[in-house]
């Protein structure tokens, strides 16, 4: 398998180079040079499967000859045996037709580690081959930063450094950021969004002075690994709930567009999805541009699901290219265009090519409590913010009645007490696997908003 660049003129990579390479050379986004396919034979013989095994089967194609099957079925048991829950990630009905499937069974509580925690491995496998290090820089709003830093902790050949936007993070993320003490593990609060760390991330990729010196890599779902380990939980899901003979719809809480890609990527292997319903609150360039094509950022607006304060949707390009005739020459222009305006339009054949399995809803910060209060009174589940605007975006589209809706529950409850709290009356506890987490000590730097605030900082940190 190999991997091009969104942008059309990084070289092709294969799967180890792709995992280490993080953004392609050229600013772009690697995704497979053709999309895996699987028979309708072949995914029903995945039904049944536990789920470490499941995900070997589904990534082995991406994987091609950068692992031998057993070596990649190691790592798969190695990551998911570390998850509270037997399935990995386990379905919940909440009605007739409304199921919610839990992702935040692993240690960090967010949907993050189902890939981070394989990441991680792949990251030691592939650099303990050449002996070679990483220093990954990597954006959070909240819930990649303990993800990834769980996953690399301790490592020696791995040196992160995970800027988090300040204040703009519940206190329980910042926390499993900022108390793993880990020689290796650099937090940096800045002042601005998640955009502005995002931007900052993907500079520093094409920083000559940074990257003479330092390998960069990336944790962000910029790492193709990220979206391929996602993928898996779409096929668990259609499993269980009588794919792939059944149809069902996703209803995906949306930020950076990486877990709804990860369907898309589902839909292009053979999985047949009726719909993804892209869930976003306030912060709603995705819903715009879904709805009239119209892809131009404002500013971010906090909300009470932080996580997705995002108006600068990464994976989104991917899309764009993958729907819209895989012009690499094309899309390049298309997002220097949006880098120097903050705005563009959808093609025709991006609207379309959208359109065919993508549709969109928003929440506000009403409907967010209201899908909290509803999931439970009159289901029993409590739901995180993030997970509560998907649910009400399954809840508005029009779902054909005999079509199971999936929301994905992107993070656990007990992230974000304060949102649930208001919504419920009741404050979620924390898993006892976080931990003593508000009697640790903190340690994190603030810097100013400012790319050269943040390369000089971690130009001075980096062994
Ligand atoms: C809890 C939670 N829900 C949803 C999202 C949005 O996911 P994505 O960025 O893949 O669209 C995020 C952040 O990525 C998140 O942390
Ligand atoms: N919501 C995310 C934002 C980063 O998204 P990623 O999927 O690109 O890592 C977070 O929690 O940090």
């Amino acid at each position: 398998m190999r991997y091009v660049s969104t942008r059309g003129e990084a070289p092709s990579l294969d799967f180890a180079e792709v995992t280490l390479a993080g953004l392609a050379s050229d600013g772009g986004l690697y995704v497979p040079e053709e999309w895996p396919q699987f028979s309708l034979d072949e995914i029903a013989a995945m039904r049944g499967l536990p789920y470490a095994e499941l995900a070997a089967r589904v990534m082995e194609p991406f994987v091609g000859d950068s692992l031998t099957p057993e070596r990649l079925r190691a790592l798969t048991a190695k990551a998911y045996g570390r998850f509270a829950h037997k399935a990995v990630t386990p379905l919940v009905q909440l009605d007739e037709q409304h199921w919610v499937l839990e992702l935040f069974h692993g240690p960090t509580l967010a949907f993050k580690d189902v890939a981070l925690q394989m990441l991680g491995l792949l990251f030691e496998e592939f650099l303990g081959r050449e002996e070679g290090s990483l220093t990954i820089v990597g954006a959070t709003s909240g819930d990649t930063g303990s993800a990834a830093i769980d996953a690399v902790a301790g490592l020696d050949n791995v040196e992160i450094f995970m800027l988090h936007p300040k204040g703009r993070v519940s206190d329980v993320q910042r926390r499993q950021m900022t108390t793993v003490r880990a020689p290796n593990v650099h937090n940096i609060a800045i002042d601005g969004s998640f955009d502005d760390a995002q931007a900052m991330v993907k500079r520093i990729f094409a920083d000559g002075d940074v990257t003479a010196k330092h390998r960069i890599g990336a944790v962000n779902s910029i790492n193709w690994a990220r979206l391929m380990a996602q993928v898996v939980y779409y096929f668990a899901a259609s499993l269980q709930l009588g794919g792939p003979e059944r149809k069902l719809a996703f209803s995906v809480p949306t930020g950076n567009f990486g877990d709804v890609f990860a369907g898309h990527v589902a839909a292009r292997m053979g999985l047949p999805i009726e719909r993804l319903i892209v869930a976003t609150n306030v912060n709603d360039i995705l819903h715009r541009a879904l709805g009239q094509g119209d892809y131009s950022a404002g500013t971010v607006t906090p909300t009470a699901a932080p996580s997705m304060d995002i108006q600068v949707s990464s994976n989104f390009e991917r899309l764009l290219f993958d729907v819209g005739g895989r012009n690499g020459a094309a899309m390049a222009e298309q997002m220097r265009g949006f880098e120097a305006d903050k705005a563009m339009r959808l093609t025709n054949a991006q609207r379309e090519g959208a359109a065919a399995l993508f549709t969109s809803a928003r929440a506000d910060e009403g409907d967010t409590s209201q899908a909290m209060r509803w999931a439970y009174e009159q289901c029993g589940e409590m739901l995180d913010p993030h997970t509560a605007i998907g649910l009400h975006a399954a809840r508005e589209a029009a779902i054909d009645s005999d079509v199971p809706v999936v929301t994905l529950a992107t993070a656990h409850p007990a992230k974000f007490p304060d949102a649930v709290e208001r919504a419920t009356g009741l404050r979620p506890p924390l898993p006892s696997r976080v931990g003593d987490l508000f009697a640790r000590e903190e340690s994190f730097i603030e810097l100013p908003g400012t790319y050269e605030a943040v390369r000089d900082h971690i130009m001075e940190r980096a062994s």
